[in-house]
This record gives structure tokens, sequence and C-alpha cells, in this order.
């Protein structure tokens, strides 16, 4: 396996720029999760490491290779990077193993070189003893991993996944999150992840590079990205964070500094170099905001809606003297809140985001 360099990469269509000056180094091993909003320029990033697109500026190295540069692109088919796509259409004329070897027959590999290479694929992906079966006997389940198989057979230093899951239901999805992060665990690959839903990022990647309109926002691993978004994009994307205007009152000591948000004085955790500033980002969670009760120091917020999730319920909020601000949080049963009446909300802690000139 090999690990991945994407240098300073931009890529432009005629005037329109799709990504710009992207650079992130994946380790040997590594599994990487790239996400972002539809047309953030995720498939553009993996067409362009596959080989399938060039670079406008910038470099891709893979194991120490120098892949792609704007004057050098070095075909597809010799990068030895494996791809499993969203639709891993396999043929349905031929069994499992015949589909997993296909790539091998046409490279004219030998009949016995083919066999060993695809029973180790097989085995990679937990389906030996399904060689013989043909793809309308599996699950969907297994007809993903027939692909990742499919792809492993020609030893890629390097595994792409372009939204493996997108088109599965959510049951098979949970299951399927699994059987890729226990690969993983198994095998050692390198991978890039390629994904529009966060949830899944999180649960399986090291580290996810979100992006936003051609640019990276932030790399970081999954904790991080929700604790501390490096700038408003990230912090809303990611879990639905409630971004809040805040005053910074004292510089940072131990990592906390002291706001004023909504006329209340909450101590948040920030960065080293926060000083007093104005017209600053809170950025929250909704397990950090609480429910008080009516008599207790609290903001007065109006009720706008109670969506019952089992065991607790979603709340979705607004305080009285900012209408145009919408906060949620979550009341474990019993569930006393009710949608049209007032209430009384505390901040308990948040993140608060750093000013523009310094994010990375
Ligand atoms: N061949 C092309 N010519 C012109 N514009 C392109 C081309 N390919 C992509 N783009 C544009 O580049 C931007 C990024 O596209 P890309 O497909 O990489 O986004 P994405 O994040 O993968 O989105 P999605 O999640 O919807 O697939 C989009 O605005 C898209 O219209």
């Amino acid at each position: 396996m090999a690990g991945l360099t994407i240098d300073r990469v931009s890529k432009r269509f005629g005037d329109y720029e799709a990504l710009s000056n992207v650079s992130i180094n994946v380790a040997d091993g590594e599994f990487l999760a790239v996400l972002g909003p539809s047309g953030c320029g995720k498939t553009t990033l993996l067409r362009m490491v596959a080989g399938f697109e060039k670079v406008t500026d910038g470099r891709i190295i893979i194991g120490g290779e120098t892949m792609s540069t704007p004057e050098r692109n070095l075909p597809p088919e010799k990068r030895r990077v494996g791809i499993v796509f969203q639709n891993y259409a396999l043929w349905p004329h031929m069994t499992v193993a015949e589909n997993v070897g296909y790539s091998l027959k046409v490279a004219k590999v030998s009949r016995a070189e083919r066999d060993r290479r695809v029973a180790e694929a097989l085995s990679l992906v937990n389906l030996t003893g399904y060689g013989d079966r043909r793809p309308a006997n599996l699950s969907g389940g297994q007809r993903q991993r027939v692909a990742l198989a499919r792809c492993l057979v020609s030893a890629p230093s390097l595994v792409l996944f372009d939204e493996p899951l997108a088109n599965l239901d959510v049951h098979l999805r949970a299951a399927m999150e699994d059987e890729f992060a226990d690969f993983h665990k198994r095998t050692g690959t390198t991978i890039v992840y390629i994904t529009h839903d966060q949830a899944e990022a999180m649960a399986l990647a090291d580290r996810i590079a979100v992006m936003d309109e051609g640019r990276l926002a932030q790399l970081a691993p999954p904790r991080e990205l929700y604790r501390e978004p490096a700038n408003e994009m990230v912090a809303s994307f990611i879990s639905q964070g409630i971004i809040l205007p805040a005053d910074v009152l004292t510089a940072a000591e131990a990592g906390h500094c002291r706001v004023r948000v909504l006329g209340h004085e909450v101590l948040v955790r920030c960065r080293p170099d926060e000083s007093p500033r104005a017209a600053a980002k809170l950025c929250c969670r909704s397990p950090e905001l609480e429910a008080v009760g009516p008599s207790e120091d609290g903001i007065p917020v109006a009720i706008k809606r109670v969506v019952y999730q089992g065991g607790r319920a979603r709340v979705e909020l607004s305080p009285v003297e900012r209408p145009d601000l919408n906060l949620h949080l979550e009341q474990a049963d019993p569930v006393t809140l009710v949608a049209g009446v007032e209430a009384r909300v505390r901040i308990r802690t948040g993140w608060l985001i750093p000013e523009a000139r310094n994010a990375p």
C-alpha cells in the first residue's frame, strides 16, 4: 500500500474553478473521507487522483511517484488505483469469480495465477466459497463486496470509494459501514472515501477533509471537526451546529474564554490565541443547550416545534429577542416542552469559531 499527496491542486473547467489550491496528505494505510455538499468538487478530486482528469495546477503523488502535473498525466491503468463506484454493475451472466477475475483475463494473466488472485481477493472481502455463485443469488451487501474484490484483484496501491453506499437502504448501509471498517482494519489499505453523508464519514474515517466550493475547509479527525470547527461552514455542516453571535470578553486561558452570547456570559472552548473582539461567532451543539425552569437564569425562547424521536425529543426554538436565530436541543423523556409556549434555555458551553484570518 502507499500514501497519497495532493499538493496545491487546482482544476479549472474553462473559466470555472472547480478546485482551488487543495493540499491533502494521506498516510500509508490511512482511511480518509472527503466530505462536502453537492458540487463542492469531491468527484473532480477523485477523478484527478484516479487519472481520468488532468490537474490545472499542482501535483498528485502516489506511493512516492508523481502521477499528475499540468504537463504530465499518467493514465488511469498505470496508477494502480482501485475504484469502487456507487453503481457497482456486475455482469449477471458471469459467476462471482469470473466477475472478479475479468480484468486479469483481459490482461492475459495465466489461469492458475488468475485463480490464485481471485481466491485471495474474495478472501479479503470475506467471500471465500462464493466464487461459483451468480450475482443474482447474492444480497446487495455481498454484491458490493464482489465489486470491492474486483477492484482489489489488481493489487491497487490505493482504493478510492465514490459514494459506494448512496444507493443502498438504511439497514444495508449500516451493515456495509461495518464491513468497510472491518476490511480496512484487516488489510491496512489506504482508502480515500468520497461521501456527502457526514455520519458515514465520521463512522469510518481516521480523518475527514471537508470541502466547500472547491476549497479545503478543514482536514481533521472526526472528533476535532465536531468539537473545533475551523469556520462557520464546517460548524453548520457537521452535525447541524448552531451558530450564534457572540462578543469575546477575555483572552484565552487554558483553552477557554468568556463570551457574551444573547445577553448571557458563558465560558466557552477556544483556540489559544483568542483575544477580546466583537462580532464573533459561537458554535453550539444541541447537547450544550439545556432547558431550565421558569425562575432560573436563562435565555427566554419560543418553542417552535417538538419532534418525538423515541426516548427523547428534538426541540426547535428561537430566542424571544432574536426570532431570526434557530436553535435546537434534545429533551429526554419525560418530554415537557411543547410547541407554542415560551421557556428558558441555558447555553452550557460551545466553541468559539476562529476569526477568518486564523483559519487554516
Ligand atoms: N467536465 C466538467 N465541465 C465543467 N464543469 C464541471 C465538469 N465537471 C465538474 N464540473 C463542475 O465542477 C463543480 C464540482 O463538481 P463535482 O462533480 O466535483 O462535485 P461533487 O462535490 O462531486 O458533487 P456531487 O456530490 O453532486 O457529485 C460543479 O460545479 C460541476 O458543475
